[in-house]
């Protein structure tokens, strides 16, 4: 998917939501674990009721890696579910990846071409040929791990190295990366004070901000600092959202949490 596409679905739908398909057998509502495949019929109901008000869907392949080769399936089946039924949506591999050059090259291929995801979370550590083979598949998008939502984001990524916090070197070095129009960044909701200064540098691309709902981010803080010309902000809520419910009732009570959510962001629009 490009990114005008995209947009064109943001502003079409009033929506910058993802929504992320953290799903866990211990959370999901025990009715559905007579299922053959409680995963996908799960991720399925929360598909079928939400697709409107949502243009991103984000599993967390933790979660699926988690069931071993049932849990890959069922991702599979949520991919292909997605793609056949929903083609507009953008969807995100939550995989933070990123390993020497031919590795990664194996990982883009697993995202990308076998489960034909539109985009895949990467870790910058290894650096630009770690980075550079997710960047060289068209329409494909990579996102990079900048500032991340969690309290120990605060032990390496804002630390000055050479005088600089080490998130905006990630951000302004992987912009000189082969390709790096194909570039995405994770910044966490719960870092709103840092969305200026990081607009500084990367005025316009695409941020995937995690951290509203369950960790307490704030989504108009988030909009206010970080929101560009062409909106360039997807906001992520998994357990928020997802685990609304676990009755007979949790796709609606699904829907419902999503919809407080993109009701906000159409007024912020
Ligand atoms: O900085 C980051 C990067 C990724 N995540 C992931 O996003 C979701 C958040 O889930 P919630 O239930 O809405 O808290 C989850 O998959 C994380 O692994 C993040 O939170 N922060």
């Amino acid at each position: 998917m490009t990114t005008e596409q995209l947009v064109a679905q943001i502003r079409k739908k009033k929506s910058f939501l993802c929504i992320g398909l953290d799903t866990d057998l211990e959370k999901i509502p025990p009715h559905l674990l007579e299922e053959e495949d409680p995963i996908f019929a799960f991720n399925k109901a929360i598909i079928d009721t939400t697709h409107d008000i949502c243009v991103s869907y984000k599993p967390n392949i933790a979660f699926y890696e988690a069931y071993g080769i049932k849990g890959w399936q069922s991702l599979e089946k949520t991919i292909a579910y997605i793609n056949a039924n929903y083609p507009e949506i953008f969807t995100i591999a939550d995989a933070k990846r990123g390993d020497i050059g031919n590795t990664s090259t194996r990982y883009a291929k697993a995202f990308f071409e076998d489960l034909e995801f539109d985009s895949v979370t990467i870790a910058p550590y290894m650096g630009k040929d770690s980075v550079e083979p997710f960047l060289a598949f068209k329409d494909k998008h990579t996102i990079l791990l900048a500032l991340t939502s969690n309290v120990g984001a605060f032990d390496f990524q804002t630390k000055l190295i050479d005088g600089k916090e080490l998130y905006k070197t990630v951000l302004e070095t992987s912009k000189t990366y082969r390709n790096s129009e194909n570039l995405m960044y994770v910044v966490g909701a719960t870092k709103a004070e840092y969305f200026k200064d990081i607009r500084k540098i990367i005025p316009n691309s695409f941020l995937l901000v995690p951290g509203v709902g369950a960790q307490g981010g704030s989504l108009k803080d988030v909009c206010e600092n970080g929101m560009s010309e062409n909106v360039g902000l997807l906001v992520n809520s998994s357990r928020g959202i997802i685990y609304a419910s676990r009755g007979v009732d949790f796709a609606d009570a699904a829907r419902h949490k999503a919809l407080e959510l993109q009701s906000q962001m159409a007024e912020l629009l």
